[in-house]
Formats: C-alpha cells, structure tokens, sequence
C-alpha cells in the first residue's frame, strides 16, 4: 500500500511515492517531476528510483498534455517491482482559504468551491486543481486528498489578520491568510524533534521561488510575511513582495489594465524584475552586472528587515532556521541574514554555515550564539503524504 504526493505547478508537476506500513508513512521508494506540461512545452518526465535517474519525453498524440502524462505515471508505476497499490492521491492546494482550515477528500462540491479562489492565487491554485481533475480522471475511484497551505496559519492572531479595511470587505473574505503552510508544517516538526528552544520563539524562512517568513510560538503559527495571496512580504523570484498600493493605483491612472497587472506582480517583477536578468538566484550569483548585485542585496535586506518585523511580534528570538531552495543552499545569503541579525544575539559558524547544502538538518550557529541557527531541508510531499494516512485511517 502507497500514498502518491502531488504538487501541481504551473509548468511541472512534481510527485513522490509513499509505501505505507499501518497507516505510518515511510521513507519514499520514487520521486520525479513532468515538466514542459505547458502548451508549446515539450513534456518530459524524469524520476529517481533506486538510487538511479531516469527520464523520458512525454509522448504527446491527440490527448491533453496532461491525460497523457498521467497515463505514463500509471504505467510508471505499475512497472514498480512488487508494485505496491495506491490507496490516495495527496495534493498540495495553495488556497483554502476561510473555509478550508484542515486536509480533506475532495469530491466535485469541494472542488467547485476551491475553484472559487483561483483568482486570490492565480499561479497555484488553478494548476493545484487542474492536477486534481487529471488524477480524478486517471485513477478513477482513488480517494483524492487536498492539503492546504493556508492550514498551518489558521492559528493566525486576529490582529495580525485583519486588514484595516471596512467590516464588509473582511465579510468576503478580505483578510491575511499566508501561505507555504505545509513546508512550515514539515521545519517546524523538525525543528520541535530537534531542539528543545524550538517550542519557544521561532522564525521560519522559506526562501524558494516563492519566499515567506513565519514566526511560531509554541509550534503555531503566530505572523507571516504573505497575507490574502502569495504576493505580500519578501521579495521573490518573479513577485514584488509587500508594494505601496498607490502603485497599482497609479499604474491603474496610467490605463494598466487586470491582466497586465497581474502579469506584473506574478510574472516579471522580483529577483527578476530588479535584475533584468534572471529570478534564479543561481543565476544572479555568478552574474557580475550591478542590477544582479542589487536584485541579491535588496532580497537580503528585506529577509532582515522583515525578520525584525516578526520577532517583534513573538517578542525575542530563540530559534531561526533556513528552507527552501535559496535558504538551504546559499551559504552567502545565510552568512549576511546572520551577521545583519547581530544585534539580536544570532551568530552563525562559517565553517557549520559552509557545510550546509541541502541534504540534511544541519545546525549552523557558533557556540556564543543567543539564537539557535538550523539549515532544514524542507519536504512538503512527505506532510501531503502523512495527512492523506491520517485521513485514511482516521
Ligand atoms: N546552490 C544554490 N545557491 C543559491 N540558490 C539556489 C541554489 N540551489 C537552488 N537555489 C535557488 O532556489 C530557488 C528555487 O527554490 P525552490 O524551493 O526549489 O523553488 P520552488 O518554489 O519552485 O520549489 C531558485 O532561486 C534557485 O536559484
Ligand atoms: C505559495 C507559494 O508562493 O508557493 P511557491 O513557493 O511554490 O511558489
Ligand atoms: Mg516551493
């Protein structure tokens, strides 16, 4: 018996596999992504299995890209020595928004309401369920589970919440809601497994393509950077983070009209906007241009100043830890986050920083540290899997 994990993105679809044992989840046996899945693309699917890599082109005939690429997902499986049999299919849903607070089995009712806020997250959410529907499709009668990431900050204060906007505007829903709910789900579990301080005062950054903060106390969610879509707070591969709103309303003086501006704030501002270049920082690293340097400094400085923003809200500090692809790879990003965070006790180990890449939990402060410092490779696919068994065995 397996669970498959799905995260559906707007190009790619990644997925890993689950054997179960009971109703615990282990170490998964298969991980791989389709990418190439949007219109023009040419679809491809490689996976890790027993220690190899594989891949192959998704042949595309007179099917949907998608109808098709789940067919060889099938077969890929099948072909599975000692093929272990589905029992669900878990899925990364971005917005659940006020009336999804916990994972659930989505049946047609639940997904004509999650359709409902495809326009509060248009990059995630309309793929989060066309992925839904493709494995509705595929693997007829399989239970499907959405697991939201909105859940994880439903402990969310009401202050910290509420915008200061008229009461009927709250009444539709107008409010802050975060995001990346299941990475923190999965570094917050860990850091509670590894360090006695992480029940106190912990910040949490997710630094990927998409880059949020999020302070806990207690394990719970107390104040997040991203607010009523994935566009507020830190700066981030191809979005602004926090903006003046008197921008929009300029550029809507100017004649900009929705889809221009969504086209904007989604696709060609961030990392890439300020550096005309790449929203990879891979890619902004080895540049040498002065617009590189500053789309770097000024995601710097926004994870500082942000970060000041959060501990005064959880009042102090006593555990930070890194995630995501910028976060648990970029030794330098780290070292400067650090070293502007002096002032609140934080002192990061070279040597420890310099040997965290990824792989594993690494902690990363320097003996004189005030503040615990901890590199956690974050896993999203393994919380969609670990719900799923809850629900299923519940
Ligand atoms: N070794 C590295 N050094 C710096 N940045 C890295 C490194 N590896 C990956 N990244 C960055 O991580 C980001 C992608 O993060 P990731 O969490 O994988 O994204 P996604 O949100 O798509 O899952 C990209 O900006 C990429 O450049
Ligand atoms: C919510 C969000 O921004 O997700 P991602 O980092 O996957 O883009
Ligand atoms: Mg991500």
């Amino acid at each position: 018996m397996a669970i498959l994990s799905v995260n559906a993105g707007s190009s790619s679809l990644k997925f890993a596999l689950y054997p179960l044992i009971g109703s615990e989840v282990q170490t998964q046996i298969l991980s791989g992504l389709m990418e190439g899945l949007e219109s023009g693309g040419a679809p491809q699917m490689r996976w890790h299995y027993q220690g190899q890599e594989h891949c192959c082109a998704l042949v595309v005939d007179d099917q949907p890209v998608f109808a098709q690429a789940l067919c060889s997902l099938r077969e890929l499986l099948a072909q599975l020595p000692d093929a272990p049999t589905l029992q669900a299919v878990s899925h990364r849903v971005v917005h659940g928004a006020d009336k999804y607070r916990a994972s659930l089995f989505v049946n047609d009712e639940v997904l004509a309401q999650l359709a409902a806020f495809n326009s509060l997250a248009p990059l995630h959410q309309p793929h989060n369920l066309e992925g839904i529907r493709a494995f509705r499709a595929a693997f007829v009668g399989l239970p499907q589970v959405a697991c939201f990431d909105t859940a994880f900050h439903a402990s969310l204060p009401e202050v910290d919440y509420r915008f200061a906007l008229p009461q009927e505007l709250y009444a539709q829903g107008l409010r802050r809601y975060g995001f990346h709910g299941l990475s923190y789900q999965y570094v917050m579990g860990t850091l509670l497994a590894h360090s006695t301080r992480a029940k106190g005062r912990t910040l949490m950054a997710h630094l990927g393509n998409g880059a949020s903060l999020c302070a806990a106390r207690d394990g719970k969610s107390c104040a997040t950077t991203m607010g009523f879509s994935a566009l507020d707070g830190l700066i981030m591969g191809t979005r602004p983070g926090a903006l003046d709103p008197g921008v929009l309303l300029y550029l809507l003086e100017q004649g900009w009209d929705h889809a221009r501006l969504q086209k904007l704030l989604y696709k060609q501002s961030g990392l890439l906007g300020l550096s005309g270049l790449s929203a990879d920082m891979r890619r902004l690293r080895e540049a040498s241009s002065p617009q590189a340097k500053l789309a770097i400094e000024a995601f710097t400085y926004r994870v500082v100043r942000e970060t000041g923003a959060l501990v005064a809200c959880v009042q102090g500090l006593d555990v930070l830890a890194f995630s995501g692809g910028i976060g648990e790879h970029d030794v330098t990003l780290r070292a400067q986050v650090g070293q502007q965070l002096s002032w609140l006790g934080v002192v990061i180990d070279p040597e420890r920083n310099a040997r965290a890449t990824g792989s594993e939990v690494v902690a990363i402060h320097a003996p004189s540290s005030q503040v615990e410092v901890w590199v956690v490779p974050t896993d999203e696919a393994v919380v969609a899997a670990r719900e799923a068994a809850t629900l299923l065995f519940a």
